[in-house]
C-alpha cells in the first residue's frame, strides 16, 4: 500500500526552497527511520528540509569540524555528520541559526565534556533537533519540542524558542557546543582546535559505533527499506495532486533527477556513508568525498583531519563514490595519488584483462534427462540452504531450452518449499506476458503453474513498459531491488541462483558478443533493442549483477554448442560474453550432457555430488 501523503509540519515562516536532493541522501536519511512516512522522523524532516532548501547565494560549506561535533543521538542515530552535511552548505544568513543551535546543550550529565581525553561517553552527543531550520524560528513546533525536551543553553524566549546562549568557547572547553561564529579556517584558537580534534575523533568513533549498531538493529527492517515507498512516491506524488511541498514531490523529483543521472551515481556505504560527508557546491551540485578527498576538504579548512580514522573508515568499507555528473571532471581535480573509488566487480572487460575465473565446477551427464535429474537435486538443496540462511530462495531463469530442463523433475519435488521462492528473469523479451516469446510465459508453463510460488514473488517485466526497453530495464532494476530488500544504490542485489544458457555465439541472457551491454559495469539491469536473437528488444541482467550472485549455473545440452563451451571453459575466450560470468563471491557451475562436454580437455567434468 503506497504511503499516505506526508504533511511535514512546516513551521510558520520556515524556508521554502525547491530542491531535489540527490536520492541517495533521501534514501540514506529515510532508510533508518522507523517509518519512512513518519513526518516526525528526523530523517524525513532533514530530508524534507534539505529537499526544500536551495542555495540562493554562494554558500559557505559547513566546516567539517562543526558537523563532527554535532553528534547524533537516539533521535538521529545515523550520526548528525550526515544530517549536518545533508544540509550541505548554508547561506550566510543561516549561520546565525546554526549559531543558536550551537549553544544548545543536552541535559545528559553523562556527556563527556569536550576536550576530555576520550571522554566517558563516547557518544558525546548533542541531540539534533528535528529540523535545524525550525529551531531558529521562535515558537515553531520544533523549537517548542526542543524547549519541552528541556534543553539548557539559550534562555527560552516568549515564543518558546531558544535564543543563543553565550558562545561556549567563551566558557572554555567546559561548554559543549561550537563557536557561534563559523571559524575562519586556519585561524582557530588553540583551544577550539584541540576541542575540535577531540570532538571529531569521538564523533567518528561514536557514530561509527552507532552506525554498526544501527545496521545490526535495522538490518531486518532494511527489507522494507523505502524503495517500496520511494518507488511508489512517484505515483503518490501524482495522487498527491503534485503538491509542490509534499515529500513525495521532493522524492519524486529527486528520483527523477537521480534516475537521469543514475549512471553517474554510486552511493556512499551503508556504514560510513553517513560519515564520509557530501558537501554541496554553491550551484547545488553535490560533491561527495571519499577518504582522500575528505581529507583534502578538511585540510582546506586548515584543520589536520585525523587521517587514519577517515582512511581506515573509508578503506574499511567496500564503498564506491557518489559522483555528481554535474561536477564533470571532478575526478581530474583529485590528487594524482587519489585512490580511485572502488568499482563494482566488473567483467574485467574495461581493462581487457580476463577476470580470474571463479573455478567452475563442471558436471556432465550421459543425457539431458539426467542433467534435469541432477538439477532437481542441486536446486532443492540450494533452495533449502538459502531459506535456512535468509528465509527465501531467489532464482533467476533464462529463456530458451533451460526452463524445460530445469523444471522437468523439480516441478514435482515435494521437498522444496516453493512458498519461499522469489523468481526473477536473467533476461526477458519486451513483450506481453501472454506472448509466445515471453520468458515469463515459458517459465510459467514449465514450472510456475505446477508449484505454489506466491504470484507477487514472481518479478516480471512491467507490461506497461514493454514498448520502452530502457524504462522497462530501470523499472525491473527497482522491482528487483525492492523484492530483494536491498539498496539500489548501495550494492547490487544478491540473487541466490542465476540460471543461464548460452547461444552458439557465446551469448548468455541477452548479453551478445560485440554489443555494448557486456561493458555495463554500474547498472544491474540493462536493455538491448538490436538483439541478434529475436525478438530484438529485451532487458537483461548485467555482468556485475551476474557476478554478484551466490551461484551461477549454466545449463547446456544437445551437443550443438560443444565448441562454444570449450572456448568458454577451457579457452576463457573473452570475446564471448558467457566467459565474463565469474561470480566474485559465489559458485560457478556447468551442467552439461556428455555430447556438449566431449571437447573439454583443460577442465574435465567432475563427479556430480551435492
Ligand atoms: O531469452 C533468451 O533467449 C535466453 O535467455 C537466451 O540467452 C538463451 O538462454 C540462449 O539463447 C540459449 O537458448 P537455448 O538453450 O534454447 O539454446
Amino acid at each position: 500500500m503506497s504511503p499516505q501523503p506526508i504533511s511535514i509540519p512546516m513551521s510558520a515562516g520556515s524556508i521554502q526552497y525547491p530542491y531535489a536532493m540527490p536520492l541517495h541522501l533521501i534514501h540514506q536519511s529515510a532508510r533508518y527511520s522507523s517509518a519512512p512516512t513518519n513526518p516526525e522522523s528526523p530523517y524525513m524532516q532533514a530530508a524534507f528540509h534539505q529537499a526544500q532548501f536551495k542555495q540562493t547565494r554562494p554558500a559557505t560549506a559547513i566546516p567539517p569540524h562543526l558537523c563532527n561535533n554535532i553528534g547524533g543521538s537516539s533521535l538521529s542515530p545515523m550520526g548528525s555528520p550526515q544530517l549536518a552535511y545533508m544540509y550541505g552548505s548554508l547561506p550566510a544568513d543561516m549561520g546565525s541559526a546554526l549559531g543558536s543551535f550551537n549553544s544548545i546543550q543536552s541535559d545528559r550529565t553523562d556527556l563527556a565534556s569536550p576536550g576530555t581525553a576520550g571522554g566517558t561517553d563516547p557518544m558525546n552527543l548533542v541531540t539534533m533537533p528535528s529540523s535545524l531550520y525550525d529551531i531558529q524560528i521562535p515558537g515553531s513546533p520544533a523549537a517548542q519540542q526542543q524547549a519541552a525536551m528541556g534543553f539548557r543553553g539559550g534562555a527560552k524566549n516568549s515564543g518558546g524558542g531558544l535564543s543563543p546562549a553565550p558562545s561556549p568557547l567563551s566558557s572554555g572547553a567546559a561548554g559543549y557546543g561550537l563557536p557561534t561564529q563559523f571559524p575562519v579556517p586556519g585561524k582557530q584558537a588553540g583551544e577550539a582546535e584541540s576541542m575540535l580534534e577531540a570532538g571529531r575523533s569521538r564523533a567518528f568513533t561514536a557514530a561509527a559505533g552507532h552506525r554498526r549498531t544501527m545496521t545490526d538493529e535495522s538490518s531486518d527492517s532494511l527489507s522494507n527499506v523505502p524503495l517500496i515507498e520511494r518507488s511508489t512516491f512517484g505515483s503518490s506524488y501524482e495522487a498527491d495532486g503534485g503538491h509542490p511541498n509534499s515529500a513525495m514531490a521532493v522524492d519524486f523529483n529527486a528520483q527523477q533527477q537521480y534516475q537521469q543521472q543514475q549512471e553517474h551515481y554510486y552511493s556512499l556505504p551503508s556504514d560510513f556513508g553517513t560519515l564520509i560527508p557530501s558537501v554541496e557546491n554553491g550551484d547545488g551540485s553535490v560533491l561527495a568525498c571519499n577518504s582522500q578527498a575528505y581529507i583534502d576538504l578538511i585540510s582546506s579548512y586548515g584543520l589536520n583531519q585525523d587521517t587514519n580514522t577517515v582512511a581506515q573508515a573509508a578503506s574499511a568499507t567496500n564503498y564506491s563514490m557518489l559522483l555528481d555528473s554535474k561536477l564533470g571532471g571532478w575526478e581530474s581535480q583529485q590528487h594524482p595519488q587519489q585512490q580511485q573509488p572502488q568499482q563494482l566487480p566488473s567483467s574485467g572487460l574495461m581493462s581487457g584483462i580476463a577476470p580470474e575465473l571463479t573455478q567452475a565446477k563442471v558436471f556432465s551427464f550421459p543425457s539431458a534427462d539426467q542433467v534435469a535429474q541432477a538439477l532437481d537435486k542441486f536446486l532443492a538443496q540450494a533452495s533449502a540452504e538459502a531459506i535456512k540462511q535468509h528465509g527465501r530462495f531467489s532464482v533467476a531463469f533464462s529463456g530458451g531450452s533451460l526452463p524445460a530442463t530445469v523444471a522437468k523433475y523439480l516441478k514435482d519435488n515435494k521437498s522444496v518449499d516453493f512458498s519461499k521462492w522469489f523468481v526473477f528473469f536473467s533476461d526477458e523479451r519486451c513483450v506481453e506476458h501472454t506472448d509466445a516469446e515471453s520468458n515469463y510465459k515459458l517459465v510459467k508453463d514449465e514450472l510456475l503453474r505446477h508449484v505454489a510460488i506466491p504470484d507477487n514473488q514472481v518479478i516480471r517485466i512491467s507490461e506497461a513498459l514493454v514498448g520502452d526497453s530502457k524504462r522497462a530495464a530501470e523499472d525491473y532494476d527497482l522491482q528487483m531491488s525492492k523484492a530483494l530488500g536491498c539498496d539500489i544504490v548501495n550494492q547490487p542485489p544478491v540473487i541466490d541462483c542465476i540460471l543461464l544458457g548460452i547461444g552458439p555465439d557465446g551469448h548468455t541472457c541477452s548479453l551478445f558478443p560485440g554489443h555494448p551491454q557486456i561493458e555495463e559495469t554500474s547498472k544491474w539491469v540493462t536493455f538491448i533493442d538490436d538483439s541478434p536473437k529475436p525478438p530484438a528488444s529485451r532487458i537483461t541482467l548485467t555482468i556485475p549483477m551476474l557476478n554478484h550472485a551466490s551461484k551461477v549455473v549454466f545449463v547446456v545440452t544437445g551437443g550443438s554448442k560443444s565448441k562454444t563451451v570449450k572456448q568458454i571453459i577451457d579457452g576463457r575466450d573473452q570475446t564471448l560474453p558467457a566467459a565474463h560470468v565469474a561470480p566474485t563471491e559465489g559458485g560457478l557451475f556447468w551442467f552439461l550432457d556428455d555430447a556438449t562436454a566431449k571437447d573439454l580437455t583443460a577442465n574435465k567434468p567432475a563427479e556430480f555430488k551435492l
